[in-house]
């Protein structure tokens, strides 16, 4: 899939046509968002050199004060780059003279799709002067198809990449050096693209309760609980769920620790369970479940599993119940359906899928791979949390804050995506919305996060998406 992100300018479109409308983005960003100042263009030797030429030229016309830097003499440059140079009629220094002067504004213009190497001399150099920098398409140094810098990289205020966002764009540590990131539209149709995860992709389809509607009609989650003295994990689940706007949850409960829930539990029911046979019948009866959070690494648990996943409820699979299946991943996968969804952070995940991130390109191409081996959707948690489907949609959430590392938090993201899911939201939504809303809910609370807090935020934050905080 990410190949079509790679072969997105496969277009019939011809190549000068593309390099001319991207180099006339670049113009514009810059002079719209930094309308003053002296401006060092710096230009490679292929296609991201040819956007850097025309930006200048297109500056130029706007009375900007440029100069030119590049890696090749005129003279040296081919094709589409050499006829993109011919557009700047003013001087081109070379690039090592660019470290005379400190400008105040670098446009980066020396590698993007093309990088295979780490720079050297004067593009190194460069790269670590520091300043003001924007680059095109990708920071330079940094591997916009891994997000890996390859070696020294330019850290850039913004990035103007064009048509879709590269993996380099969402996916740490190439994000952090890509600054804020905008996408130029240069009339290239593009098919796959990696999304970021945001409230435009699925504002529409947040379910909106009608008049008169009933709590049996938002969906009955229900949520298995550990042992007990394991069970404040399935509780900030539970409340979570409820918060996001299941109709009823059900905390399932071990008789033996159903005293301690009892003790905290008021909006969420709760109900005895001692067989697999006995969760299987209650999952005959909800729309979504989740099991995972202190559930125990145990036979027992696998069997829960196995039996919940027999039922219809979409089940939201976390932690522990995933751990339970380490040493036998394929038997979790043929029982999974497209509807179920996983929600590892990486070391669950690698207790799943072995070295596949490790060996994978990138978090985006690992996580589309594992959809596709598990059959189900997705969600690898992280600063930069991927969720994939089996068909390879995927998106990246950014939307997030290191508060959140803290115990419980992925707890109670799991409670969100699955409260989401029993009120019917497509899974791969439920995931989306959740994860959005957990990152809202951090950024909210900021430094000295603790799990409980989450869930606090989101009636805040969830009316005003629903527009009701005007
Ligand atoms: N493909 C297209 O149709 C379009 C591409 N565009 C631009 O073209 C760029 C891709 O162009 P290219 O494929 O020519 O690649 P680059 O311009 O990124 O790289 C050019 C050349 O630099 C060399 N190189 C790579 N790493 C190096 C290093 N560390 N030190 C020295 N030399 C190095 C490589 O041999 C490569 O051929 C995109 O990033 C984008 O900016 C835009 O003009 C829009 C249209
Ligand atoms: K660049």
């Amino acid at each position: 899939m990410l190949a079509a992100e790679q072969a997105v300018f496969n277009t019939g479109t011809d190549r000068f046509t593309l390099m001319q409308r991207a180099g006339e983005a670049v113009a514009e960003f810059v002079h719209a968002h930094w309308p003053d100042g002296q401006i060092q263009v710096l230009c490679g030797p292929g296609g991201n050199g040819g956007d850097g030429f025309i930006a200048a030229a297109a500056l130029a016309k706007l009375w900007r004060k440029v100069e030119v830097y590049s890696v090749l003499p005129v003279s040296e440059l081919t094709g589409d780059t050499a006829k993109a140079a011919s557009a700047w009629e003013g001087p081109v220094h070379k690039l090592e003279d660019a470290l005379k002067s400190q400008p105040e504004l670098i446009v980066d213009a020396l590698y993007g799709a093309g990088l295979t190497r780490p720079l050297e001399g004067a593009a190194a150099e460069l790269a670590q002067r520091g300043g003001r920098v924007i680059s095109v398409d990708v920071p330079s140094g940094i591997d916009g198809y891994t997000g890996k810098p390859l070696g020294p990289a330019f850290q850039a205020e913004a990035t103007l990449t064009f048509a879709a966002l590269r993996p380099a764009h969402v996916l740490l540590p190439g994000s952090a050096f890509s600054g804020v990131v905008m996408v130029a539209d240069i009339g290239v149709p593009v098919k796959t693209a990696l999304a970021e995860n945001s409230p435009a992709l699925w504002h529409s389809q947040m379910p909106q309760p009608g008049f008169g509607v009933h709590k049996y009609q938002r969906g009955h989650l229900k949520v298995v609980s550990g042992g007990p003295w394991n069970t404040g994990a399935a509780r900030l689940t539970a409340k979570a769920g409820l918060r996001a706007g299941a109709g009823l949850v059900t905390m399932l409960s071990p008789p033996d620790a159903a005293g301690v829930h009892a003790a905290h539990l008021t909006a969420i029911m709760l109900a005895p369970f001692v067989t697999p046979d006995d969760l299987a019948a209650y999952a005959a009866r909800s729309t979504a479940m989740v099991i995972g959070p202190a559930a125990g690494v145990t036979d027992a648990t696998r069997a829960n599993v196995e039996a919940i996943l027999k039922g219809p409820a979409r089940v939201v699979l976390d932690a522990d119940a995933l751990t339970a299946f380490g040493e036998d991943p394929e038997v979790l996968f043929k029982q999974l359906r497209p509807t179920d969804i996983l929600t590892p952070h990486e070391g669950e995940f690698s207790r799943l899928f072995g070295d596949l991130l490790a060996t994978s390109d990138n978090k985006v191409q690992a996580t589309r791979a594992a959809a596709a081996k598990a059959g189900c959707v997705i969600l690898l948690k992280g600063a930069d949390t991927v969720i994939a489907q089996p068909d390879g949609n995927a998106l990246v959430n950014t939307h997030a804050t290191r508060w959140l590392a803290t115990a419980g938090s992925g707890d109670v993201l799991a409670g969100i995506i699955a409260g989401f899911m029993a009120q019917g939201v497509d899974t791969f939504v439920a995931a989306a919305i959740g994860c959005w809303l957990h990152g809202e809910a951090g950024r909210r609370v900021g430094a000295g996060l603790i799990a409980e807090d989450i869930e606090m935020q989101l009636p805040v934050i969830l009316s005003a998406l629903h527009g009701e905080l005007g």
